[in-house]
């Protein structure tokens, strides 16, 4: 008894589009366009390396809303504000600060008369943002990183003084942390760092059947040459790239199809591979889904380092493989492999040995403009910069650091007022951190502790950290005065502030120096850990090899009693089914010779599969008829071309 399936095929057998011919795609293989506006000025690590770019805030065209001014003040004042678990700095710092010192007592007053009546100093005691609304004035919430057009032009933001009537009441508190955060940081912020691209190796290339016909050479046998392999997707660091921002304008890479075989044995030519460049330090996750962030696979550090993503599809057998002592005349070849896919989430950490962070305006872009070659934008507003920007401070030609200077934090960053502080993963891979206080702002220990919460509420780790306090603007009078009161209130914490006027380049070099002596520290404790050894960086590409070329005879068997179907799954399966050219009459054969060879059919049978059941094997369905064969393995005799409809060509 023997049992056939005759083939018929539904939509869904129908070929995927093939995406390469998308004029879209052009050039995909090419790494993706550098960003017009960026300045490059600064280098890397040990100078030997190609320049690092740096991104200042004045090339972003985006800003972003500030909190009301209620925010910020005294928890006395507003009992919604007090109820809230999340953050009792204001309180605990007035406790504080009364302790002890004479100017801290001044501050414990004020604040007693302010709960009275005198309102309009309240926004003297803290700092003052107040003052200032920034205002988006054609916000799109829907708006993100994938949308593409709307980046550059459409984006208008102004910058509004106002006496803020805010009053923040409590109610829709959630919704509004929620919205805050949402919208509160520019789309340029969110996608330096962050990106989501797609992937794809190439097709490989179809095989062909031919015969060599050739005067004076009777019977010259098949000639069909294979299909070339599709091109690889690589992903490699480049050195002068220090954001992800590219990955706005381009996220599909696509690498190129191999060419298809010829006659007179000729295989076709392998596909383009296409690079993704990245920034040092970017982090890279199979794209998560439901909110969950998927697997990390990749972490790249160092420039030029290049890991292997996905490996080209197989090119298919022209008939010339095929020819065997039983089959000299063989009719068939093999479609190419489809090239494997992904979604990826990059996501970058700046690599930098010092971070310096603070209140917004305090002069941590001055300092490092100071320090190094780097030039950031300097204003005297609030947020002048959005993105952070890399410097390199040199000692000497072996002793350098790379120093990140971040946009300014403030308290209830962690709720996403401001900038939020989402940023400040930035400084995660960072040794030391300078935190820079502005010594002319109203309260420089209150801005202190504002921005060290932050630091804690983002990361304990981070909080962790060595870090030591550069006291600025000592050439301002008012500065200079709460210098005293300012250091004695850190030593009495243990911590010993450094002083500097950033503008006049005094106290910096010691500052630097110190951070240095930071650096240098960790990296000698690290040392007994150890050279961490990447591994191999192709197991990416290895573990989808592994994948799609699992055996054909492993797979499952379901059925759906109502409609009689039968669906066999197996990725060995639908790879052979991707693969069979159904142009040619002898694919079918073999077709049907697998599906018995690797149990397929028994495993039916012995379910119950009855005549006019379907069958669906990968993107194939067919229908199955039992018929009685005396004739053994040439069964095939009794197969009606007739009934089969051809698939639509690849
Ligand atoms: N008088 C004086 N002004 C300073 C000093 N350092 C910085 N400034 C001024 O303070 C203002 C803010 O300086 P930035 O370096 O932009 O401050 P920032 O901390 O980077 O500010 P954001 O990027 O907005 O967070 C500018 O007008 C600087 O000129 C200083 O030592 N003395
Ligand atoms: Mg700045």
């Amino acid at each position: 008894m023997a049992y056939s399936i005759s083939i018929c095929f539904s939509p869904r057998a129908l070929a995927r589009p093939n995406n390469t011919r998308n004029p879209r795609n052009k050039g995909l293989s090419k790494t993706p366009n550098p960003i017009p506006k960026l300045k490059t000025r600064t280098t890397s690590r040990n100078f030997r390396s190609p320049p690092l770019t740096s991104v200042s805030g004045g090339d972003a065209t985006t800003y972003t809303r500030l909190p009301p001014k209620e925010d910020f003040f005294l928890p006395s004042l507003d009992s919604s504000y007090e109820s809230s678990s999340e953050v009792k700095l204001s309180n605990s710092i007035m406790t504080r600060i009364t302790d002890g010192n004479t100017s801290s007592n001044k501050l414990d007053n004020e604040k007693v008369d302010l709960s009275g009546e005198e309102e309009v100093s309240h926004e003297k005691l803290v700092f003052d943002y107040g003052k200032f609304e920034l205002f988006e004035v054609n916000s799109d919430p829907d708006s993100d990183c994938e949308n593409d057009d709307d980046y550059d032009d459409d984006e208008t933001f102004g910058f509004k003084y106002e006496e803020s009537d805010n009053v923040f009441d409590g109610e829709g508190f959630e919704e509004e942390e929620e919205k805050e955060k949402e919208k509160g940081v520019p789309a340029v912020m969110r996608c330096f760092d962050r990106a989501k691209i797609y992937v794809k190796s190439g097709d490989g290339g179809n095989g062909v059947v031919a015969f060599r016909r050739e005067k004076y050479v009777p019977l010259g046998g098949p000639s069909g040459g294979d299909g070339g392999r599709g091109g690889n997707v690589y992903i490699e660091v480049d050195g002068s790239m220090n954001s992800l921002l590219p990955f706005r304008k381009n996220i599909h890479f696509r690498a190129g199809r191999g060419q298809h075989g010829q006659g007179r044995k000729q295989n076709g030519a392998k596909g383009e591979d296409v690079v993704v460049k990245v920034a040092r330090g970017t982090i890279i996750r199979e794209a998560g889904q439901d909110g969950i962030q998927g697997e990390v696979l990749l972490e790249l550090l160092y420039p030029g380092q290049r890991a292997l993503l996905l490996r080209g599809g197989r090119g298919g057998r022209g008939n010339a493989s095929f020819k065997s002592g039983t089959n000299k005349v063989p009719k068939i070849a093999e479609n190419g492999e489809e090239g494997p896919e992904l979604w990826l989430e990059l996501e970058l950490k700046l690599v930098a040995d010092v971070g310096i962070v603070g209140a917004p305006n305090a002069g941590k872009s001055t300092l490092l403009s100071v320090i190094s070659a780097a030039q950031p934008t300097i204003a005297n507003y609030p947020y002048t910069t959005l993105l952070p920007n890399l410097g390199v401070v040199s000692f000497d030609y072996d002793a350098t650091m790379v120093v990140a200077d971040l946009p300014g934090l403030l308290e209830g960053a962690h709720r996403g007022f401001g900038l939020g502080h989402e940023f400040l993963r930035h400084t995660e891979r960072c040794s030391a951190l300078v935190h820079v206080v502005d010594g002319s702002s109203e309260q420089p220990e209150y801005e202190f502790d504002a921005v060290r919460l932050e630091l804690e509420l983002f990361s304990p780790e981070l909080a962790e950290k060595p870090y030591l306090v550069a006291f600025n603007k000592m050439d301002l009078t008012e500065a200079s005065k709460k210098w005293s009161s300012f250091k004695e209130r850190l030593r009495a914490c243990g911590i010993e502030p450094f002083c500097m006027s950033a503008v006049k380049r005094e106290g910096t070099h010691e500052v630097t120096c110190a951070a240095y002596e930071l650096v240098r520290k960790s990296i000698e404790a690290n040392k007994e850990e150890g050279w961490r050894d990447p591994g191999n960086l192709n197991h990416v590409a290895e573990m989808v090899q592994k994948q799609r070329t699992a055996p054909i005879n492993e797979f499952e068997i379901s059925h759906d009693s109502g409609s009689n179907t039968w669906h066999v799954v197996g990725p060995g399966l639908q790879r052979f089914v991707q693969m069979t050219n159904w142009r040619y009459i002898d694919s079918e054969r073999r077709f049907q010779h697998v599906l018995e060879a690797c149990g397929v059919s028994k495993s039916l049978i012995k379910l119950g599969v009855k005549e006019g059941d379907t069958v669906i094997v990968g993107e194939m369905e067919m229908v199955w008829h039992d018929y009685v064969d005396n004739s053994g393995p040439s069964s095939m005799r009794k197969w009606s071309v007739d009934s089969i409809k051809w698939p639509r060509c690849r």
